[in-house]
């Protein structure tokens, strides 16, 4: 099953992000939190800059929650049942979500620093 052609390996990333994106409604929240970012740059006539910061900072975001969710996922069909050691695992894996909301908020204040400071 290693080293199968490019599009195969496409397909089945498209697919394990489709059903993430069915599965998970913090995943389908920070897709719609994306996308009102990109209309509040719009607004705003962001820089190239101050694009590329956004765009680093969402698929960060996004990259981060999907790991979160697969974990979960691991965690549930390895371990139905409830143990504080699952539940450590999963708090773990959403402080790391946490954190990358930062830089993302902080991608959406930029413009805004900038005309403040203008
Ligand atoms: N099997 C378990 N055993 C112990 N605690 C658990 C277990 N499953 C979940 N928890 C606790 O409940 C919290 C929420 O877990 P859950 O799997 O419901 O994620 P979620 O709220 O759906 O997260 P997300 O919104 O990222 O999908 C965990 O962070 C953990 O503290």
């Amino acid at each position: 099953m290693k080293n199968r052609p490019f599009l195969q390996r496409l397909r089945h990333a498209l697919h394990g992000g489709w059903y993430a994106f069915q599965r998970e409604n913090s995943l389908r929240t920070q897709v719609l939190l994306a996308g009102a970012g990109s209309l509040w740059l719009l607004g705003w006539q962001a820089s190239a800059t101050h694009w590329l910061l956004f765009a680093l900072a969402s698929a960060l975001m996004l990259a981060a929650e999907l790991f979160n969710s697969a974990i979960e996922a691991l965690c549930d069909h390895l371990h139905p049942e409830r143990h504080p050691a699952i539940g450590r695992i999963k708090d773990m894996a959403a402080a790391a979500v946490l954190i990358t909301t930062l830089p993302f908020v902080l991608s959406l204040l930029a413009p805004l620093w900038v005309y403040i400071g203008s």
